[in-house]
């Protein structure tokens, strides 16, 4: 089977092209499971399954390498966008995308003919407790006390398609990511588990953040974790709509447009290498 490996930001991805490939869609997660895997597969934080789409431009799935199928991925979305541009799947710059989120529509960033960049719309977010979802009465969650095993913490919940808790932080030494990560990854509260992100804010325009993916775990970047901190940021009076937010992988431009109140992501896709893999060997 043919695959491509791309990245946004580090966050790596195995891409495959659905019409090519032998896979059939039952096979996705346990091939995502084995493909992702760092010593005895290829190695990526999601398996990303590309085609051609009956009603928008094209489909994109995404499995993490636990083999759990997320409804959204914005770093996925930018090399998918690359992808189905270079390879002539798509004849405009402007991309219609059919997530399990919904449709998404990034724009491909020409310079001298090159992909520079992808600005994805990714939709408004969504804030009402249940639809994150999380347990709760109803109402937004910003600020919110939340009691875990690994003692207290104030989350905003956020979700760009898939769920986001968010935890402001003052400085990242003293934030053991991958002991609180799973804790509230998994806490009872949020029924389909959540990704996790925590953010300093360096100032009104500029946000740090490291992440806790679910089903993955510590990744360099994720891309609707982005825009679900500035979302939070925002709400919590601490930046503006608009902030540049550095993963330890690199920046991402966010905004988070009052008029239609929908979030953009600005930022890099990357293609590494293409290769060949036999499934019977893994
Ligand atoms: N890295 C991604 C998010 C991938 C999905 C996530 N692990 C989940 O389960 O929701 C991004 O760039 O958004």
């Amino acid at each position: 089977m043919r695959f491509t490996k791309m990245h946004g930001l580090g966050n790596d991805f195995i891409v495959i092209e659905a019409e090519k490939s032998e896979l059939s869609p039952e096979d996705y997660s346990r091939t995502a499971i084995k493909l992702c895997d760092r010593h005895f597969g290829i190695g990526g934080d999601g398996l990303v399954i590309v085609g051609k789409d009956r009603e928008l431009d094209v489909f994109m799935r995404i499995f993490n390498p636990d083999g759990s199928e997320p409804e959204m991925c914005g770093n996925a979305i930018r090399c998918v966008s690359k992808f189905v541009w270079e390879r002539g799947l798509v004849s405009t710059t402007r991309i219609s995308v059919n997530t399990l989120a919904g449709p998404r529509y990034p724009e491909v960033i020409l310079k001298n003919g090159e992909v520079e960049k992808v600005r994805v719309d990714m939709g408004e977010p969504i804030l009402e407790r249940s639809l994150i979802p999380m347990l709760g009465s109803p109402g937004k969650v910003v600020g919110e006390e939340l009691d875990t095993t690994a003692g207290r913490f104030r989350i905003t919940a956020v979700s760009m398609g898939n769920p986001h808790c968010v935890v402001f932080v003052d400085e990242f030494s003293s934030v053991p990511v991958s002991e609180w990560g799973p804790v509230l990854e998994n806490h009872p509260v949020f029924p389909s588990r959540t990704n996790v992100e925590f953010a300093k804010i360096e100032d009104e325009n500029t946000v740090s953040m490291r992440v806790w993916e679910r089903g993955a775990g510590e990744t360099l970047a994720c891309g609707t974790g982005a825009c679900a901190t500035l979302v939070a940021s925002y709400l919590n009076d601490l930046t503006g709509r608009r902030a540049t937010v550095r993963l330890k992988g690199g920046e991402l431009i966010i905004e988070w447009d009052p008029d239609n109140n929908h979030v953009y992501m600005t930022g890099e896709a990357k293609e590494v290498f293409t290769g060949e893999v036999d499934l019977r060997k893994l």
